[in-house]
């Protein structure tokens, strides 16, 4: 096992000269969890030193209101600061002393913020669903990783909308307002009977599918439109997918469950109005934004909306004197969906949860800016990663002059079936072996393949389907670099591209192909690459200069294309040769080309 091999997963970012980022290194022979985990900071020279141990704490802020358990159990693993109701300056201010920060859905998480963290915040947690009010690419652009807490207010939300439902169609809110002012309305507030009628719930995911059952259970008729949703889910709740239009013109009822996208905006508008049942009422506790609300004023006004109940609003809180609020057929509540005991107390328990494993370098199950990768395939790939990280790291050391690495192609040899292996963490431990050696950008899992696509780096993947049993996950991982000049032309293959190929071997990543010449090293310390015409005594030759200078050799091997021929000596140092060993290395007569590789 390769005990000092470490590798960055997640959390790595730039620092600036008087910033401090922190560097979660994940020692590779501990599993990718919290063992082995020690916080490091990285200076702008790229150094890296322990700045605090595991008894000194990161930092997370709670911006907005979380149950008690969620902050009980935050507060194990870092310095909890609560600060609510803070002006987005206050925040941009505070930022840069936090490592997480948790939101709900009152906090506007903007470029700004990633922008004021100074490269030091490193988990931005939604204590809830909706991650509209967090941008994502901005996030992603600075490494940040988003995690929500998708599930645990499900329940709350479904049942927030069954209750505006319900209230609306008996007038419960306007009915209750006007005895309390005194009055006996029983003849204005007659209703309309849910048994029989047709709703149409839009976006059939979580949320959606929750209140589609519990309408059935009321006898109502459920048709459902979601374009992404699976139609056996839908079938095995009695639930008919329609289109959207089918939905529109069928319904005597909609209920929004959809989230505010790009594509969903204003989805209801002039001219979906227009195509609905006249007399349809509305149900919306998704998010305001996917109405244009002065087009649903002029639907009630027309009378083609007959009632609409609302828990969220373009601008929250919406304007005291919004038509829309104001206007007699419309029940509103101020985004009261998540709001109960039960849905708060899980919703802080699910967001600290995925908060402190994201701190502790663990990928997180509810990353949204980022693979999900189950733990199990996780620990199998662990070996792979570091194989993946260290092939990208050499290949780039063998470009000559390092840049101009456009055209990268990956190939993994595996038996196991195409879809059984999840390549993006090994693709991304590529990126991150491929730019950080020739950049001053940290790589992690959130920003790899952003980062790749800004710098113009095409990474191609390929599979080849080995025969056997799949037992691991890959046998090979090969790294080609296109179109470039190497500092050792041995390097490159005879299809023109610098190669390098590796394998696991007892768990331990090894280089077993430089060019098209077979080696067998093993990924540790760093490696001194030669090529010479095979012949005897230059094992010794070389050995005995690295001897004398009291560098370690862990790992010595030569490949040849036939005895006595063209040959690339692989050999693995503990410790770093200095420029004198290396020159006499060079000075060797037989030698013809050699180059030093950081690992
Ligand atoms: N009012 C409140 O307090 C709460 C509001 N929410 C909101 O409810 C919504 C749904 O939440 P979940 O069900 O948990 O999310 P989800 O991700 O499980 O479901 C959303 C569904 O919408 C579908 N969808 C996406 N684009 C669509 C389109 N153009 N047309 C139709 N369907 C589309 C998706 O395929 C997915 O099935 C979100 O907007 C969320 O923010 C969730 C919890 C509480
Ligand atoms: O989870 C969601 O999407 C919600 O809208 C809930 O928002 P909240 O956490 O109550 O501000």
């Amino acid at each position: 096992m390769a005990a000092s091999a470490s590798s960055t997963i997640l959390f790595s970012s730039k620092s600036s000269r008087d910033s401090i980022s922190w560097k979660t290194q994940l020692a590779s022979t501990s599993a990718f969890g919290i063992s082995g985990v020690s916080l490091r900071r990285r200076s702008s020279s790229h150094r890296q030193f322990v700045v605090f141990s595991m008894d000194a704490k990161p930092t997370v802020l709670v911006a907005e209101k979380l149950g008690e358990a969620g902050l009980n159990l935050l507060k194990e693993f870092a310095n909890v600061d609560c600060s609510y109701n803070l002006s987005p300056e206050e925040l941009c201010t505070k930022i840069s002393l936090c490592d997480a920060l948790i939101v709900r859905s009152g906090t506007k998480v903007s470029r700004e913020i990633f922008e004021s963290s100074g490269g030091r915040l490193k988990v931005v947690g939604r204590a809830g669903v909706g991650i509209d009010n967090v941008d994502l690419a901005a996030a992603t652009e600075h490494g940040c990783l988003v995690v929500n807490a998708p599930t645990a207010n499900t329940v709350a939300a479904a049942e927030h909308g069954i209750a505006l439902l319900t209230a609306m169609a008996r007038n419960i809110a306007q009915a209750d307002a006007s005895v309390k002012a005194g009055k006996w309305l029983r003849n204005k507030y007659v209703g309309v009977s849910l048994v029989g009628k047709t709703l149409a719930v839009m976006g059939f995911g979580k949320v959606g599918s929750e209140v589609a059952r519990r309408a059935k259970g009321l006898g109502m008729h459920v048709i459902a439109h979601d374009p992404y949703a699976p139609a056996d889910r839908a079938r095995a709740i009695g639930v008919e997918l329609v289109s959207f239009d089918e939905a529109l013109t069928s319904a005597d009822f909609i209920s929004l469950h959809m989230p505010l996208t790009p594509a969903t905006k204003k989805i209801l508008n002039d001219e979906t109005f227009a195509k609905m049942k006249k007399g349809v009422r509305i149900v919306n506790v998704a998010r305001g934004g996917v109405i244009d609300e002065e087009a649903l004023v002029r639907a009630l006004d027309a009378g083609i909306v007959a009632q609409a109940a609302l828990d969220v609003f373009t601008v929250e809180p919406p304007p005291k004197d919004s038509k829309l609020i104001q206007h007699e057929n419309v029940t509103a509540t101020p985004h009261l969906g998540a709001s109960t005991m039960e849905a708060q107390e899980g919703v802080a328990i699910e967001v600290a949860e995925a908060v402190v494993g994201a701190l502790k370098g663990e990928l997180s199950a509810t990353a949204v800016n980022a693979p999900m990768v189950p733990a199990e395939v996780l620990s199998e790939l662990k070996p792979y990663v570091v194989l993946a990280e260290k092939l990208g790291r050499l290949a780039v050391q063998l470009v000559a002059g390092g840049s101009g690495v456009k055209s990268v192609k990956v190939t993994y040899g595996s038996a196991r079936a195409p879809d059984d292996l999840d390549t993006r963490l090994l693709r991304a431990m590529i990126t991150k072996g491929l730019i950080e050696p020739i950049s001053s950008v940290f790589i992690n899992l959130v920003n790899a393949d952003f980062t790749a696509k800004q710098r113009g780096l095409r990474i191609a993947e390929e599979r080849i389907l080995l025969d056997g049993s799949p037992e691991s996950p890959v046998e090979f991982i090969q790294v080609q670099i296109a179109n470039v000049e190497s500092k050792f032309a041995s390097a490159i293959s005879d299809s023109g591209e610098i190669r390098v190929e590796g394998r696991v071997k007892d768990g331990v990543p090894h280089l077993t192909k430089v060019g098209s010449f077979e080696v067998d090293v093993s990924l540790e310390g760093s490696i001194i690459l030669c090529s010479q015409v095979d012949q005897p005594g230059m094992i010794g030759k070389v050995g005995s200069v690295l001897g004398e200078e009291n560098v370690n050799v862990s790992f010595m091997s030569v490949g040849r294309i036939a005895p006595r021929k063209q040959a690339v000596m692989a050999i693995g140092v503990d410790e770093q040769p200095s420029k004198e060993s290396l020159k006499r290395i060079g000075e060797i007569p037989a030698i013809q080309e050699f180059v030093y590789l950081k690992l």
